[in-house]
């Protein structure tokens, strides 16, 4: 059987760490070449526990990356970076799936406020097939260049996107409360986040102008028909990795808890989502899997509802997913390779 070759580039980061261990092991995926400046020269082996082939493949110079001999290239960059790479490969033939923000919004114009550049490439934007199966995968079939969706906006979208589509809830007044593990954040070397100063802390930031608000608020309205501007506060936890969500939704009139719970029967069939009462969601549930569990429990008194989400943010936040999503392209089972730690 004709294996896809596939590319990393950005392996060195969290991201491109956990997709090259799946990778690896995907039946119908090869990994060809690894790019990182910080481990160049370096083995995949030597880095991670890989057996077989990938593990002799030596990380190679950034700066080679738009040169890249694959059939699928994988960006786990920071965005400028990915809106760089992006029309080079896909010019000399590669697919792409992007795992930065860099081609999710349809709209240019939301980049220099939300993303805090001009984008440099809006007719990718058209082309781009956001990677979401679950919401969307009938755009995902043969795609050439897909837009791995944010971490957040998975666990958040998910959520909310069923309850608006049933008409049982207000489209006005949403408001998102996140928390996720310092993965999320990066390999970044900074000082705020240093073991010492997010050990035994929680803080909210980026309060009302994270990226993933016109993300969430983009793939909702698509799926649901409507939505309004989402509030949305994510908080940084002394955890690893994971996300936990807590959307709150006002009832509409007259809606009935029974019927807003049936709405996530449209996930029925979905081998990575699990519906739960929302105080069984839990992110050590889903942690090193590419699953999702989520819940909505209604507060009659208060006249909301509240929708809790659990994901892993590497994996069904960043490289189950893109492997999910390139599985759709593909026209594969999407759970291929997905299994590994129980994913
Ligand atoms: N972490 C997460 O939970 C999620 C991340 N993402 C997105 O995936 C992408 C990768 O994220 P993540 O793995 O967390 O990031 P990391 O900071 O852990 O890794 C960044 C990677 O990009 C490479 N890189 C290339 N150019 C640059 C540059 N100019 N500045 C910094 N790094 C560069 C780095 O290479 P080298 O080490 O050789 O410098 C490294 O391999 C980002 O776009 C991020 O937003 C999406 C969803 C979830
Ligand atoms: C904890 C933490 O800092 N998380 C990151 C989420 C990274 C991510 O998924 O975002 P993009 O791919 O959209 O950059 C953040 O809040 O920006």
């Amino acid at each position: 059987m004709h294996e896809l070759s596939t590319a990393v580039v950005g392996a060195s980061g969290y991201a491109g760490l956990e997709l090259t261990r799946y990778l690896a092991r995907h039946p119908r995926l090869r990994p060809v070449a690894l790019y990182s400046d910080r481990w160049s020269g370096e083995t995949a082996g030597a880095r991670l526990p890989l057996g077989g082939a990938a593990a002799a493949l030596r990380y190679l110079p950034l700066g080679e990356a738009a040169q890249a001999e694959a059939e699928v290239a994988f960006l786990a960059t920071p965005a400028e970076v990915s809106l760089a790479l992006a029309p080079q490969l896909l010019a000399r033939g590669l697919r792409v799936v992007d795992l930065s923000g860099a081609f999710r919004l349809a709209d240019p114009g939301l980049y220099p406020g939300w993303y805090g550049f001009t984008h440099a490439a809006p007719e990718l934007l058209a082309e781009a097939r956001y990677g979401l199966p679950e919401l969307g995968r009938a755009a995902l079939p043969g795609a050439r260049l897909v837009a791995n969706p944010g971490c957040y906006a998975t666990a958040i979208a998910l959520a909310l996107a069923p309850l608006l589509r049933s008409g049982l809830v207000l489209a006005e007044g949403v408001a998102v409360a996140a928390m996720s593990g310092v993965t999320g954040a990066g390999r970044k070397a900074s000082e705020d986040y240093s073991f010492c100063e997010v050990d035994e802390d929680l803080r909210a930031y980026r309060l009302g102008r994270h990226q993933h608000v016109p993300e969430i608020e983009q793939t909702v309205a698509r799926f649901a028909g409507r939505c309004g501007p989402i509030s949305f506060t994510p908080h940084l936890v002394p955890i690893r990795r994971g996300i936990l969500a807590s959307c709150t939704l006002r009832l509409a009139p007259g809606a009935e808890p029974a019927a807003l719970a049936r709405a996530y029967d449209v996930y029925a069939g979905e081998p990575f989502l699990r519906v739960l009462p929302a105080d069984k969601v839990a992110v050590k549930d889903v942690a090193r899997t590419n699953r999702v569990h989520l819940g909505v429990a209604v507060d009659a008194r208060a006249g909301v509802a509240v929708a809790v989400s659990a994901i892993d943010n590497l994996v069904k936040g960043a490289a189950g997913q893109a492997v999910q999503a390139l599985n759709a392209v593909m026209g594969w089972d999407e759970a291929l390779g997905l299994d590994l730690l129980g994913g």
